[in-house]
């Protein structure tokens, strides 16, 4: 009925050791870090009063890498802002999660002094960089830092990171160049500066990192650099993934990666896991690496994909012969429109179901999702298991067979709407299941749109155009 399961996904977000020390503290289970709820935004007063977000709602999970794109204008800098608690919050609510306090800070209505306390959770990485013009790269960092006691030299952790930002003592093919450690910013450039606000704003691991446009300025090796940084703190890559960013001899003069003697640098920047990271980017290379992307048009938030569940379903639907006839693009479509922006490995909650209604059902263990000699009609569905383990069983002359288990990742129910019958078998679950579901009538379309291509496709192929074929 299905192909073989396929193996877990991309890494989870939000896989961070399983020791939590105070100040470490995650969310309850399932709940994000940050949740923005209706957030409307005005600038200007009377007349020229200007609603520039409308209805924003979003929910980050903890360690995900988020990407806002978005055009000029459409209120991605506005929103994190409102986030960083830089700008008053008007209408909606934002929460931020405080892992010292094991709980949530509310942005709206605080008072200045709460709000200094919501600032100091987040990393900012803006445009402005705002480093003291009398004080040397180094010395900006540890400005910022909040100093542990067990560091012996408290200066080594901030030039560990301008190091590996490419400021210290080597080149990125490895040839020694004076370090920048001692510069003040009028001796360094634009994106030498950025570099060093970069490392302030990383060098206390801060949970939530708020970047706008981090690696505009940044030539294409720093901007790797900082974006693997950003990465690494969120959770740490496989050693091969790594490796593949890093550059070979051969390639030493190829930009876009990383020196070989960054990698332990790296290692030893990122001490502890867990930062939750929101980038308004348009770099390819950053959009890569997303766990989320989320797009603005026009002040609102128009899409909010979770990666790991376009491929979850993407994959899932690839794997049945019944949408074999569906052109990619189609199937891409065909794929989006189920989706609910959670990761596959979490649970939906109610309030996912009522944001999002038709694309995922929740059955509870011992029940029915489809029945055998059940009449197909426009309502009925394809499935596609989302969690849980469901049985298929079929009645031969009373007899019922168990003809197969079926979990995460596999599908059923696409075999009577192709051929037009009578469910062939029942499927009842062994656990709590959640399925996304595809109707008749929306798979019909997606097929019909491709319909007239696949048989042009045929037609040329059967009238011939003189290519060879094989
Ligand atoms: N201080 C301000 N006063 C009045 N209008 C503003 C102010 N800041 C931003 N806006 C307007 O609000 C809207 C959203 O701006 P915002 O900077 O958030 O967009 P953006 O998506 O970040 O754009 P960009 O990619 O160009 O930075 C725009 O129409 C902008 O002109």
């Amino acid at each position: 009925m299905s192909s073989e399961p396929r193996e877990n996904g991309p890494p989870r977000p939000g896989s961070f050791s399983p020791e939590r020390e105070s100040g470490n503290r995650l969310p309850p289970p399932g709940q994000p870090v940050l949740r923005i709820r209706g957030v409307n935004h005005y600038f200007g007063s009377g007349d020229t009063r200007t609603q520039v977000l409308f209805d924003n709602n979003l929910e980050v999970m903890p360690g995900e890498l988020v990407i806002m794109s978005g055009p000029s204008g459409s209120g991605k800098t506005t929103i994190l802002t409102l986030i960083g608690g830089l700008r008053t919050l008007q209408e909606g609510e934002i929460e931020v999660w405080d892992a010292d306090r094991g709980g949530y800070r509310t942005l709206q209505g605080v008072p200045e002094p709460e709000l200094v306390q919501v600032r100091r959770l987040i990393g900012f990485i803006f445009q402005r960089h705002n480093l003291f013009d009398s004080l040397t790269a180094v010395q900006n960092i540890r400005m910022a830092q909040q100093l542990k006691e067990r560091a012996t030299d408290p200066g080594a952790d901030a030039r560990d990171v301008l190091t590996y930002l490419l400021l210290g003592e080597k080149d990125l093919a490895g040839k020694d160049q004076k370090s920048r450690f001692d510069y003040k910013p009028a001796q360094l450039s634009g994106g030498q500066r950025q570099r060093v606000a970069i490392a302030r704003a990383l060098i206390n691991r801060p949970k939530l990192v708020l970047a706008d446009e981090p690696t505009a300025a940044l030539d294409a090796n720093s901007g790797l650099a900082v974006v693997t940084l950003v990465q690494e703190l969120a959770r740490a890559r496989p050693e091969a993934d790594l490796m593949k960013l890093v550059r070979s001899a051969e390639e030493a003069g190829e930009n876009g990666r990383l020196a070989e003697w960054q990698v332990p640098l790296l290692k030893r920047v990122v001490a502890e896991h867990g930062t939750t990271s929101l980038i308004v980017t348009h770099d390819a290379r950053i959009m890569n690496l997303a766990d989320r992307i989320v797009h603005m048009e026009r002040g609102r938030i128009e899409s909010n994909v979770v990666v790991a569940e376009r491929l979850f379903v993407r994959e899932g639907l690839r794997q049945s012969p019944a949408f074999a006839a569906v052109l990619p693009e189609e199937q891409e479509k065909l794929a989006d429109s189920v989706l609910i922006g959670v990761h596959p490995g979490e649970d939906v909650r109610p309030d996912h179901l009522a944001r999002s209604p038709g694309r995922v059902e929740v059955y509870e263990p011992g029940q029915f999702i489809v029945r055998q000699g059940e009449a197909v009609n426009e309502e009925s569905k394809f499935y596609l298991i989302r969690r849980g383990t469901v049985e298929v069983l079929r009645d031969v002359d009373g007899a019922v067979q168990k003809l197969t288990e079926l979990g995460a990742g596999r599908y059923f129910g696409e075999v009577a709407f192709l051929l037009d019958q009578p469910r062939n078998a029942s499927v009842r679950t062994l656990t709590r299941v959640e399925v996304y579901t595809v109707s008749r009538t929306a798979f019909d379309r997606f097929q019909s749109v491709s319909r007239p291509f696949i048989e042009r496709v045929l037609a040329n192929f059967r009238a011939g155009d003189g290519s060879p074929r094989t």
